[in-house]
């Protein structure tokens, strides 16, 4: 008897995550089925996508993109549906596939994020933002929904792979786990003295040594505040607090992060820096998929290099250890401030070494309170982004 294929929505399928789950969903023909693939502003690659994966639905940013998505289709289009805006990616995000990858960048990627989880199937969580800015909603809805939720951050995806079975995050001691460790690449910027760093460029800091991601992950891995947005995110994920999460500084991202157990062991996850990893682990779980990954060549390597982060060239890591002992509305505040920042960074406005002060300005301004629900969430985030842009702007003025 055939069996059904496994149907899936890509939420920022023209991203570097998207296309690279597509890469993966190709290598095994007839296991997956397109539900929807939503993209923003990238039509071209959006139509080429649809053309080759026919998805059920596609949903770009407005009805101009619309239009040109429509145009560039043409007969191609088919019965292909085509929505736009909050409500099209509202509509993608619950249209009950079996597995949602969530992977559009940034606070856009929570409401669809929401969506899907409320819908109860396997979330493939990439939007790392989504857990900073609301860690406690987002896990409480999935309780309630009883969905799946399985990281794609391959830091996560590492440490859930050296978790045992039968872990539970309400109880972690319980599986013997004492500790997690993150691994941090460094970035494009581990070895650049901290004169240099006032004058660095948006092309260089997303120059990543290791991985080919979007422009905005880029920066915050040469900030560091990747590996702080991750501390929190692996908080939530796992149940564990800041004091049992550390971050090493590993520069061959070979290693993806660590479980250390209460006997001694450390269980570590490795391959090559290839998003096609986790991303096949996730979409198999528990099986195992071909990923088009080549595999290790220890020997080739020769060696791994771990060292300590230096907090003096890149406060933001310790911003975010702040944010999550804060607790409440500060990670929240931390990711807001961040984003407005590392888009004023990557439009020119701001030096790299702005992006940290700005977002402890943000932080210093605003009070810590419990988020109450998505609105509360919502006007914390607005009134984040109001004072770092003020800071911006003065950071403008003074130069
Ligand atoms: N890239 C990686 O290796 C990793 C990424 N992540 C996380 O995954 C997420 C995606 O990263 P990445 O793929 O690199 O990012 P990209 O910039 O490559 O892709 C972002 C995707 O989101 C879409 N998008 C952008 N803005 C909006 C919006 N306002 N509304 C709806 N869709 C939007 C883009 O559409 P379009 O391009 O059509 O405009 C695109 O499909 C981020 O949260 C990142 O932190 C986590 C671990 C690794
Ligand atoms: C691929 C991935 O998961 C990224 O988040 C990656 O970890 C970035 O590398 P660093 O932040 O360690 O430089
Ligand atoms: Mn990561």
């Amino acid at each position: 008897m055939a069996v059904d294929a496994v149907t899936v929505t890509i939420l920022g399928a023209t991203g570097s995550i998207g296309t690279s789950a597509l890469d993966v969903m190709a290598r095994h023909p007839g296991r997956f089925r397109v539900r929807a693939l939503t993209g923003h502003r990238n039509i071209g690659l959006l139509a080429q996508q649809c053309r080759r994966f026919r998805p059920e639905l596609a949903v770009v940013a407005d009805a101009q993109a619309a239009s040109a998505l429509r145009e560039q289709l043409g007969a191609a289009c088919g019965d292909i549906q085509i929505l736009y805006g909050e409500d099209g990616l509202e509509y993608a995000a619950g249209s009950g596939a079996d597995i949602t990858v969530a992977a559009i960048v940034g606070a856009a990627g929570l409401r669809p994020a929401l969506r899907a989880v409320a819908d109860g199937g396997r979330i493939l969580l990439a939007n790392k933002e989504s857990l900073v800015m609301a860690g406690a909603l987002f896990m409480d809805a999935v309780a309630r929904s009883g969905a799946t939720l399985l990281p794609l951050d391959s830091e996560h995806n590492a440490v859930f792979q050296c978790l045992p079975g039968n872990f539970s995050r309400a109880r972690p001691v319980d599986s013997g786990v004492t500790r997690v460790l993150l691994t941090a690449s460094g970035g494009p910027f581990r070895a650049t003295p901290r004169s240099e760093l006032e004058q660095v460029t948006p092309e260089q800091a997303c120059a990543h040594p290791n991985w080919s991601m979007g422009r905005k992950i880029s920066v915050d891995s040469a900030t560091l505040m990747n590996k702080g947005l991750e501390v929190i995110e692996a908080s939530w994920l796992f149940g564990i607090d800041a004091d049992h999460l550390d971050v090493v500084v590993h520069p061959q991202s070979i290693v993806h992060s660590l479980v250390e157990y209460v006997d001694g062991t450390m269980l570590a996850q490795m391959s090559n820096p290839d998003m096609r990893t986790p991303i096949a682990h996730a979409l198999g779980w528990p099986e195992r998929l071909e990923a088009g990954v080549t595999p290790l060549d220890l020997v080739g390597l020769g060696r791994l290099d771990f060292g300590a982060p230096d907090h003096d060239r890149f406060p933001c890591l310790g911003l975010a250890y702040q944010a999550l002992r804060a607790g409440g509305s500060a990670p929240a505040v931390l990711n807001a401030a961040n984003e407005e920042a590392v888009s004023a960074f990557l439009d020119q406005c701001l030096p790299f070494t702005g992006i940290a002060t700005v977002i402890e300005t943000a932080l210093e301004c605003a009070e810590t309170v419990d988020l109450t629900g998505i609105d509360a969430l919502l006007a914390v985030d607005g009134a984040a982004r109001r004072v770092a842009r003020d800071a911006i702007a003065r950071a403008g003025a003074a130069q």
